[in-house]
């Protein structure tokens, strides 16, 4: 049978200069499951997503993603092996149009000829297609990128990771500077896409985090302070005393 759990981080630790930025960490994701992780400035999460993406390596811990150990892994293999990572600000290409971004993140775009070499094939058309519905930019096609609100770049963004297809996607506020109609279908957007993986988002809009998460799992210095359902995070004394009641 296959496991629950995705992704199984244990005693995860990176230190810089002595100073613990992520200190001794257990976290579990499950398939399907969209984990909200909160906790004020300087808690460690954008650096928990740096770990797991490759970006920072660990002091000391492991990073099991079904069964491969991510620390022991370069950036561009974590991303083969299904782990998918969007940053704060967009790195789209503005002066291509939505679709060709959308072709050019197509997997087999950047295989061993690179993208020079690369064919749109009926099948890439179709994912394409497939993906620019998923993110609500069918009728945005040949804009350039460039033109798009800033919704739609976020979205852009999220969808040259879904064409990839990963198992597990982490996103870095996705909804910062988003109006309120864009933050409601991006929370339907995550809820769609979570349907057949896994989603570890970064968030400080508490409404937000309450429309998406199935758990919420609280950082403070660098370790957990709770975990669980949103009502009962909510009600967590330490976290109200350290960030929500703030
Ligand atoms: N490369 C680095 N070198 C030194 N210190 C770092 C490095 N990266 C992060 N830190 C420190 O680690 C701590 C955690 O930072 P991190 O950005 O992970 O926090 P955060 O929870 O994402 O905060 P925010 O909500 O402000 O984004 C901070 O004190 C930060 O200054």
């Amino acid at each position: 049978m296959t496991s629950p759990i995705l992704l199984a981080i244990e005693d995860l630790t990176v230190s810089f200069d002595g100073f613990k930025a992520v200190d001794g960490l257990n976290l579990y994701v499950e398939r399907n499951e969209v984990r909200v992780v909160i906790g004020p400035n300087g808690a460690g999460k954008t650096t928990l997503l740096d770990l797991i993406c490759g970006k920072t390596k660990a002091s000391a811990g492991s990073i099991k993603f079904k069964d491969t150990e991510l620390t022991k892994l370069v950036e561009h293999d974590i991303v083969k092996a299904g782990v998918g990572r969007k940053f704060q600000t967009p790195s789209i290409y503005e002066n291509l149009s939505v679709r060709e971004n959308l072709e050019l993140s197509y997997p087999k775009g950047r295989n061993v000829f690179g993208s020079l070499f690369f064919k749109v094939t009926d099948k890439v058309r179709a994912r394409v297609l497939e993906v620019a519905k998923d993110i609500f930019l069918s009728d945005r096609l040949d804009t350039s990128a460039g033109l798009l609100s800033h919704g739609q770049k976020q979205w852009l963004e999220i969808g040259m990771l879904l064409i990839q297809d990963p198992e597990l996607l982490m996103l870095d506020e996705p909804v910062a500077g988003m109006s309120v109609s864009e933050r409601e279908a991006t929370a339907e957007l995550l809820g769609r896409i979570s349907k057949n993986r896994s989603v570890i988002v970064i968030e400080h809009d508490m409404d937000f985090v309450k429309d998406i998460a199935h758990r919420v799992t609280v950082l403070h210095q660098g370790k957990l302070l709770a975990e669980g359902k949103m009502d009962e995070v909510q009600q967590n004394e330490k976290v109200i005393e350290v960030y929500l009641g703030h």
